[in-house]
């Protein structure tokens, strides 16, 4: 379970982020979605212990974010890939386990990045991988760490619309399989109504919670449910809610 009660935090005399009061449990799939600037990557990052709260506090399973991070428990995927240039895809996947001291599993690695669809890609270097390619690699790196909690910070967000639509549609079944607790950060309304169980509706001035909505689409999640009526009602209702924000 993650919880944040009442966290703020403030740059200086810029208060960035005020009052947020979230829960997460264990599984859940939670978005956040907001206008840039409002805040989303300062909250992502005070869950993840990389950005201490100037007021109130977050916890990770009753222990503070540094300790979880520190442990693996927590796993982050960000806009850009941060693989180590001069590794195969394999040992990106395999090199983050070393560090949290957790045993190697280099076969779980192979399989891995099969299912993220990289077979034959094990010897790559990053340069020699698409875009596409290299968050694939971002994301097993992270389920491979064997973390609970994974903190995705617009992971998609330098990616054409047809490979964000298919990843969408990858990082929700292997969410499925794996059961972790995604954190995941995007300005797309689409893609947060899409890949969230629960829409968390940030809006600035100072960044706050304006609304939060729980997402029941109609059976599996897949491309065909981008255009289906129950799933453009879900991203109008929570476009509007971000128009009103600014009335
Ligand atoms: N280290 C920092 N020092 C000073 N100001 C900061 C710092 N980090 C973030 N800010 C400010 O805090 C506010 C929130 O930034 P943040 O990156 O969390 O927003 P965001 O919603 O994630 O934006 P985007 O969608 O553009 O990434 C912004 O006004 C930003 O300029």
């Amino acid at each position: 379970m993650i919880d944040l009660e009442s966290v703020g935090v403030a740059f200086d005399e810029f208060t960035a982020v005020a009052d947020v009061d979230l829960g997460i449990d264990d599984g859940e799939f939670v978005t956040v979605v907001g206008p840039s600037g409002c805040g989303k990557t300062t909250v992502l990052r005070a869950i993840g212990g990389l950005q201490e709260p100037t007021t109130g506090r977050v916890t990770i399973d009753g222990r503070s974010p540094s300790v979880a991070q520190e442990a693996g428990d927590v796993g982050f995927v960000f806009q850009q890939h941060t693989l180590l240039p001069w590794k195969s895809a394999l040992e990106n996947v395999v090199f983050l386990r070393k560090m949290a001291d957790k045993p190697p599993d280099r076969e779980g690695a192979r399989a891995l990045l099969e299912t993220m669809g990289l077979d034959g890609f094990e010897d790559a270097r990053p340069a020699a991988l698409s875009g596409g390619m290299k968050q694939r690699v971002a994301i097993a790196r992270a389920i491979h760490l064997g973390a609970d909690v994974l903190l995705m910070d617009e992971p998609f967000g330098e990616l054409d619309e047809i490979t964000r639509d298919e990843l969408g549609v990858e990082i929700r079944s292997l969410w499925r399989r794996e059961r972790k607790t995604i954190v995941f950060v995007t300005h797309s309304v689409p893609e947060a109504v899409f890949l969230g169980d629960r829409c968390v509706v940030m809006c600035d001035r100072p960044g706050r919670i304006e609304a939060t909505f729980d997402i029941d689409l109609p059976g599996p999640r897949d491309t065909e449910s981008l255009g289906s009526g129950a799933f453009q009602e879900q991203v109008a209702a929570v476009r509007r809610t971000l128009h009103e924000s600014y009335d």
